[in-house]
């Protein structure tokens, strides 16, 4: 049992998704959470745009329209940010830890783009800055690469980390909804983004994958080098061949360690449709990690919504109540390396990165054309594993789909210009990467 037995005073600035969220699961957890804690999380006040979001809601503490008056109200023991955005936000963090209030965020965004600063600013006034929620909702992912997995070297993550565009991926692909359709519901069950942008065009994945690997690799936050693409590309001509040639094709977060330093991407991914990866539908996420002495470990979970994401928010708010009384030196360090130990390993390049890949080449519909395509890819050592081309007798032109072993992305990007500029060749190749998630 804890020697001061004074309720620990919580604020929060939003109250949409995951604000509510969090207060229904203090609310209805409050008995759990204070065996656990050995004090009760008490709810002080709130800041929200609209109070009227907060009818139905049998809130607790004061309302206020202004974020400020919260950071400012010296009742309040820890700050939980979730109302989104990196302006805003970074100031009333950061002013709350110039107070010396902890805080919890949910916000991916704020900390992929300003981690490094606030980490900095939390780290010289001695409080924490939780963010468990801030990657793949309900799943414990931050606590199981920090401390989980202390041990080990990690050699790599992989991760379907938004649930927006998963859903949407399988709304589309395995029951035949439109695109719009599928985001429209997923912004209606509370999965997306204020600005759904950051779902669908892996801004999302990147911010949580950037997150995990200074976790997992001990470096700086670098959104910056991130590579990022989205799932807007994908057709549906492109998962049937996927599938023919025994791929899923999902959005994957991707943090490699290398020698000479990390690869840090997001793309739509063929991966190996008996791997248990293909199979995480829905909002669900999962990450996969790969490191020295545990092998691989697989993370499963709901990854988006109001009481998955409550449930990381809570789980934060238990750890700071229960050490917010240690000294700051006995705590986990924020990037879960000491703060004056992380490394200075570069993020590589697209072009350095090896993969093997799927492409598929809208050419025109006679006899050469697949010589003059693999004659280009063995100029730059490029083999082919597998092929599919559909005789569509009287069509002008038609979709040959290949399959490339391992190459340099560089070489790749190379041939695939020298594709592009045959006079066959008539659309834009379209380049995805495939993973075969194997161990090491
Ligand atoms: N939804 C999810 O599944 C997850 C979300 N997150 C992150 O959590 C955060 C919140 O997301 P979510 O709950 O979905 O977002 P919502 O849009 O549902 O809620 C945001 C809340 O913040 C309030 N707000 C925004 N700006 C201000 C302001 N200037 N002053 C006062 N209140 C303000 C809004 O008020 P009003 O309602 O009046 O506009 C609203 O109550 C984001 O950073 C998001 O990325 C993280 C994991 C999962
Ligand atoms: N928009 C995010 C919320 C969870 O971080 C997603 O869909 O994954």
């Amino acid at each position: 049992m804890s020697t001061d037995s004074r309720p620990v005073r919580v604020g929060i600035l939003g109250m949409g998704t995951v604000g509510q969220g969090t207060v229904r699961v203090l609310l209805r957890n409050a008995e759990e959470i204070t065996r656990r804690v050995g004090r009760d999380l008490r709810v002080v006040h709130a800041a929200v745009r609209s109070p009227q979001r907060l009818q139905g809601l049998d809130f607790p503490g004061r309302v206020s329209v202004d974020p400020w008056a919260v950071v400012r109200d010296s009742e309040v023991d820890v700050l939980v940010e979730v109302m989104g955005g990196t302006g805003l936000a970074r100031e009333l963090i950061l002013a709350a830890i110039d107070s010396g209030k902890h805080v919890v965020t949910a916000n991916k965004a704020l900390l992929a783009e300003h981690g490094n600063e606030i980490f900095a600013a939390a780290q010289r006034r001695g409080v924490m800055v939780a963010f468990e929620a801030a990657v793949a909702g309900a799943i414990p992912i931050i606590k199981a690469i920090r401390e989980g997995l202390a041990g080990n070297r990690i050699h790599w993550l992989a991760g379907i980390i938004n649930g927006t565009s998963n859903y949407i991926l399988t709304q589309m692909f395995r029951e035949g909804w439109s695109f719009a359709e599928a985001l429209a519901k997923a912004q209606e069950l509370g999965y997306a983004e204020a600005d759904p942008a950051l779902d669908v065009d892996g801004g999302d994945a990147a911010h949580k994958i950037t997150l995990m690997a200074s976790i997992a690799f001990g470096i700086p936050v670098d959104f910056a080098h991130c590579h990022v693409e989205g799932i807007r590309s994908l057709q549906g001509e492109d998962v049937h061949y996927a599938a023919e040639l025994g791929y899923r094709i999902k959005l994957l977060g991707i943090a490699r360690r290398r020698d000479d330093g990390v690869e840090l991407r997001v793309h739509p991914t063929l991966i190996p449709q008996d791997h248990l990866l293909a199979h995480v539908e829905g909002p669900f996420n999962a990450v996969l990690a790969d490191s020295d002495a545990a092998g691989q470990s697989l993370y499963y979970g709901r990854g988006a919504g109001g009481d998955p994401t409550a449930s990381a928010v809570v789980a934060d708010l238990v750890d700071v109540a229960r050490t917010m009384t240690a000294d700051p030196s006995n705590r986990v360090p924020h990037l879960a390396f000491q703060a004056d130990a992380l490394s200075p390993l570069p993020l590589l390049p697209m072009a350095e990165v090896e993969s093997a890949y799927y492409l598929r080449i809208q050419a025109e519909n006679r006899a050469g054309v697949l010589a003059q395509l693999a004659t280009i890819l063995a100029e730059y050592q490029i083999s082919i594993e597998a092929l599919v081309q559909r005789e569509r007798p009287g069509a002008a032109s038609v979709p040959i789909v290949l399959l490339l072993h391992r190459c340099r992305e560089g070489d790749l990007e190379q041939a695939i210009a020298r594709i592009e500029a045959l006079p066959v060749v008539t659309a834009a190749v379209l380049r995805l990467r495939v993973e075969s998630l194997d161990e090491g």
